[in-house]
């Protein structure tokens, strides 16, 4: 059972925002509900709407009641809830009008604060820098103030850099809690228990025993409305640099000393700094990108990218990036890491599949000519759960011994019935209301993943042709299919 957070003065720029409305005020609906708040928490909705604060109170209300999809709203938890919003009006490019906030926050020292401040940044990154010196001129830098940090956290190495900088001209590293929400799923945590409560899984974790392992983070949404934001960023930077990379950091790292944010920060990094460069040498071989034209995901007709609303018809922005890569180290020395994503997928499917090396010799040959590897299919979303691909005899009294693949599934929704699986926004919200760092992204962390993604966008720039096409309600170029078929191996697609 977790335990409830520190009271907490909870500040949310860009409260009137997608992410804010879709994510943050559900989450901590939801974190009210489920009696994790503190009931003295307090949470100061800042945007630049003139709102007062029952028409801001109303809104948020309203877009819960809209926004819970699988519940209705409770309503004595709301009038809990509702007590603790408040809504502070700010133009946050001018910093004259940060004193408003004192009206709303404690910021009288860091010794007498009562209540933790937490300033979430769920605004465009092109106000952290403003946002950062306006909470400065009134008090709110000083320790015990922490900061969350929305992604994307730059563009590239150099832009990330200065955010960083910027950031920690006025809060220490230990302020500062930046968000890849992939680390609050309970299914990544998952891998974390998987890999370190289990001996036949830890005993089990190297070149010696496993073959390759794919990562698949395969969305069936397009851009969603978010065309100007997306063609500058692409799938490598939206995706990959941040998510994938994670997960990889999770699966490939060593095992970590404690549970702590030192220690799992440290082995991840190591991990980060150990993968093998992609550059003009190895790029064309070992990279696939593809952008999707027009078809059908399940049922639905889609347009192609080039049609989404505010697109514009030239553009070569990757939809779909499939890669090779290695961890240079001991442990995983010759095992290749296939990592691919892409939007407009046939499904939504985010999987950690590890495929072991085959038996060295088959004694089955007489009825199986060639003996499959076992394969542990870790399910990140949807139908979150753990399958292991094994051999079986089929029962009978037959001479000869038949052997059928056959799968050991645990689903988290049938071993856990009545748990319900909290959304990763709960979980992230929660650690930095409690002070704790180990699910959020180091500085080098981030900084490391933008070199080798700036390595691989430089590469591709050298290339002669761009992103191949493939058609929404597909798994990509057939180049994806070819990455893994050059080395004898394929995809774990089933459809
Ligand atoms: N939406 C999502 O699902 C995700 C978003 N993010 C990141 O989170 C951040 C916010 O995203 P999102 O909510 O989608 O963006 P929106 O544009 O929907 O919201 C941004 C919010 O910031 C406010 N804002 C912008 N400029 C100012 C200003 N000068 N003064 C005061 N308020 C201002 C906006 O107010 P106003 O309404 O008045 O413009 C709005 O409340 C972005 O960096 C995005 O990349 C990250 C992951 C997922
Ligand atoms: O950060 C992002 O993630 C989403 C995918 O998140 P998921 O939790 O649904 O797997 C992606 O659609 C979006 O483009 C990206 O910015």
């Amino acid at each position: 059972m977790a335990s409830s957070a520190a009271c907490c003065d909870l500040i949310l720029f860009g409260s009137c925002g997608d992410l804010a409305r879709r994510k943050l005020l559900p989450a901590l609906y939801q974190l009210e509900k489920a009696g994790l708040l503190h009931s003295d928490t307090r949470i100061i909705g800042v945007a630049r709407e003139s709102l007062s604060l029952a028409e801001y109170r109303a809104k948020v209300g309203e877009d819960l009641r809209q926004l819970l999809t699988r519940e209705t709203l409770d309503e004595s938890v709301w009038q809990r809830f509702e007590k603790k919003l408040s809504y502070c009006e700010i133009e946050l490019s001018d910093l004259d009008q940060y004193e408003a906030l004192t009206e709303w926050v404690d910021t009288s020292g860091a010794s007498e604060h009562e209540r933790t401040p937490i300033c979430y940044f769920a605004t465009p990154p092109h106000l952290f820098a403003t946002l950062c010196k306006g909470l400065h001129s009134v008090g709110l830098t000083r320790e015990p103030t922490r900061v969350v940090l929305e992604k994307p956290l730059g563009q590239d190495l150099a832009s990330s850099q200065k955010i960083n900088r910027q950031v920690a001209e006025y809060f220490h590293e230990s302020q500062v809690y930046r968000i890849d929400h992939y680390l609050g799923k309970e299914t990544v945590l998952n891998l974390l228990a998987l890999r370190f409560a289990n001996s036949i899984f830890s005993d089990q974790w190297s070149h010696s025993t496993i073959d390759h392992i794919q990562i698949t983070a395969a969305e069936q949404v397009g851009v969603e409305g978010r065309w100007s934001y997306y063609d500058d960023a692409g799938q490598l930077r939206d995706m990959v640099q941040n998510h994938l990379l994670q997960v990889l950091s999770l699966i490939a790292m060593e095992p970590p000393t404690r549970l702590d944010t030192e220690s799992i920060r440290e082995e991840k990094l190591k991990v980060l700094r150990s993968l093998r460069p992609i550059d003009r040498d190895n790029v064309h071989d070992d990279t696939v990108r593809g952008q999707y034209t027009a078809g059908f995901v399940g049922d639905h007709k889609v347009p192609g990218y080039l049609e989404e609303e505010g697109a514009a018809t030239d553009s070569t922005t990757e939809t779909f990036v499939a890669l090779k890569t290695h961890i240079d180290n001991w442990r995983w020395s010759g095992v290749p890491f296939y990592l691919r994503t892409g939007k407009r997928m046939p499904h939504k499917r985010t999987e950690v599949v590890i495929t072991f090396k085959r038996q060295p010799h088959n004694i089955f040959y007489e009825t199986q000519s060639q003996l499959p590897p076992n394969r542990l299919i870790i399910r990140l979303q949807p139908d979150e759960g753990v399958e292991i691909q094994m051999m079986n005899k089929v029962p009978g009294l037959g001479k000869q011994m038949q052997l059928k693949p056959t799968t050991l599934d645990l689903s988290f929704y049938e071993t856990f019935e009545n748990k319900r699986i909290a959304d990763a926004y709960e979980r992230l919200l929660l650690e930095a209301m409690q002070g704790n760092q180990y699910l959020f992204v180091a500085r080098e962390e981030v900084e490391h993943a933008w070199r080798w993604i700036d390595g691989i966008r430089a590469a591709w720039q050298q290339l002669p042709e761009g992103p191949k096409t493939y058609q929404a309600g597909t798994w990509g170029p057939t180049a994806a299919v070819t990455l893994m078929a050059q080395d004898g191996r394929e995809w774990d697609d089933e459809d």
